[in-house]
């Protein structure tokens, strides 16, 4: 069994602490990783420090063509790191694969944006009597920026947070989620091959609530990267002072169907929407509101097309449905089918164990108040529910603490300007699922979804710290 260390100043280093990763799927031990402790973070910041001093030099042009060596490494050893995905986190192959896609992409924005990274100039003669002075804005680095992060996108929102930094020339300290550390450990050798600066990334491992205090507090860190769960979200708030923070945090993503659309067209998206990686997406499709006229019908295609997914074994080719990160989430989630069961909600299909997981899951008649519609399930879930008119199921849509993305489907303009304008949502999807994501489109939540946008050129500015410099042309 493989024994991972922490990444340190450049350098595998040993911790006095390990622990037991074990495979989601057949919960077989994976892997030993190092448990860093506090000694450690205060050592990786402090050497990330170092390394700023020295980075925040490098221009523009280096930084970039850095990030495009990362890209060709990545690249080079993609179906590696999509097994990497498989082993540690349980997500089928296939999607695996996909999820390495999407990390390349993200690093090339990365190159990309650390090539336009601008100010703009600002009118002073626009101020009355000042009339001999130019003024302009430019962006600086802030410094360490400590990332910590989920174990549902190893990689790719590992990348979110990387590529803007280095982008721009920040370092960072990363406390990858603790059952999935491996993709993290891996981009290690990648980066330092790369040619980036001993201690410009750092790798702690081991508990988040161990070592989110020291890395989160320590006043070298000018900027924390939080993506996760809203209580932990809520925790590190409270903590940071006035250091910069973004928080990416849950949801429980709707869509709304109008009566217009094409069913047969949308439903092989809807049902994706819905269950890839088991539904633990932050933007997983968990409500859709259906319109009347076409619920029943609705009903009936959604769970055939839910019933020819293939669930197994996530190193399958076929597997379109694995395990859940964690035994106990999928118990989490069944005593939230009973309980919504016992309350009157009808199982269509699923709403039982398979493996470490469960089958893919569709259920009517619930509630708002059941756990099923109201909170964040994070599991292959969905519920279906109907409305009369478009208001109605815009308020139903908002009646929720969260609001990262939502979806309409309808072929009507006024609709789809009125969902947007009224949905409570940091974005709003037309003609989508709501669990659409590009890379570069600022992504982000209202309301208990969080704080600030990533998406590399958003995730930039508040990885910066804008600067204005003025110049008198006249004494
Ligand atoms: N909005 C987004 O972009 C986005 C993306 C992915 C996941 N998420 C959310 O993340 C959650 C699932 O991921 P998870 O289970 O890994 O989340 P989590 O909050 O349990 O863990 C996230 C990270 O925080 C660390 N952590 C745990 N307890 C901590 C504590 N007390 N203090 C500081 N850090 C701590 C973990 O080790 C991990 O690295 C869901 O709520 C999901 O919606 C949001
Ligand atoms: O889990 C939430 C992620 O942000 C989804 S995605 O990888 O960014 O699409």
């Amino acid at each position: 069994m493989e024994t991972w260390k922490l990444w340190i100043n450049g350098e595998w280093k040993e911790a006095a602490r390990t622990y037991e990763l074990k495979s989601p799927y057949s919960q077989e031990a994976i892997a030993t990783v190092a448990k860093a402790d506090e000694e450690d973070v205060k050592q990786a910041i402090e050497g990330a420090h170092e390394a700023f001093l020295e980075f925040r030099k490098w221009p523009a042009y280096e930084r970039a063509e850095l990030l495009y060596r990362a890209v060709d490494l990545i690249e080079a050893r993609k179906e590696e790191l999509a097994q990497l995905l498989v082993k540690e986190a349980g997500k089928p192959i296939k999607t695996a694969r996909g999820e390495i896609d999407r990390t390349i992409a993200t690093y090339q924005f990365s190159a990309e944006a650390a090539k336009s990274l601008s100010g703009e100039t600002v009118p002073m003669d626009a101020a009355p009597g000042v009339t001999d002075r130019i003024g302009w804005t430019k962006r600086e680095a802030l410094g360490v920026v400590a990332a910590i992060t989920p174990f549902n996108f190893p990689s790719n929102l590992v990348a979110h947070k990387l590529g803007p930094a280095f982008a721009v020339g920040n370092t960072v300290v990363l406390k990858p989620a603790t059952q999935t550390p491996l993709s993290s450990l891996a981009l290690a050798e990648i980066f330092k091959e790369a040619g980036l600066p001993d201690g410009a990334l750092q790798i702690v491992t081991g508990s988040g609530s161990e070592l989110s205090d020291p890395l989160i507090t320590n006043d070298l860190v000018k900027k924390v990267t939080f993506t996760g769960s809203v209580p932990v979200g809520l925790d590190i708030k409270s903590k940071v002072g006035l250091k910069k923070l973004t928080l990416e945090l849950g949801s429980n993503s709707a869509l709304i169907v109008e009566p217009d659309v094409p069913l047969e067209k949308i439903m092989p998206r809807a049902v994706t929407g819905a269950f890839g990686f088991a539904g633990q997406v932050c933007i997983s499709l968990q409500r859709v509101y259906v319109h009347d006229d076409i619920y029943d019908e609705f009903v009936d295609q959604f769970v055939a097309e839910t019933e020819k997914l293939q669930v197994g074994d996530p190193a399958d080719e076929s597997t379109d449905v694995g395990s859940m990160i964690h035994p106990g989430e999928a118990d989490r989630a069944m005593e939230w089918i009973e309980e919504a069961k016992k309350a009157g909600a009808t199982v269509r299909t699923g709403g039982g164990r398979v493996q470490n997981g469960i089958a893919p899951t569709v259920m009517t008649d619930v509630t708002p108040d059941m756990n099923v519609v109201c909170m964040e399930v994070f599991a292959p879930i969905v519920t279906i529910m109907k409305y009369s008119d478009l208001d109605e199921a815009i308020d139903l849509v908002n009646d929720s603490e969260y609001g990262l993305n939502a979806g309409i489907y309808t072929r009507d303009i006024e609709s789809a300007m009125k969902a947007a304008d009224e949905i409570e949502a940091g974005a709003v999807i037309i003609n989508d699922i709501p669990t659409f994501r590009v890379d570069n489109m600022p992504y982000g939540g209202v309301k208990m979804s969080g704080y600030g946008r990533e998406g590399v050129k958003y995730a930039i500015d508040g990885m910066t710290e804008l600067k204005f410099i003025t110049v008198k042309t006249t004494f």
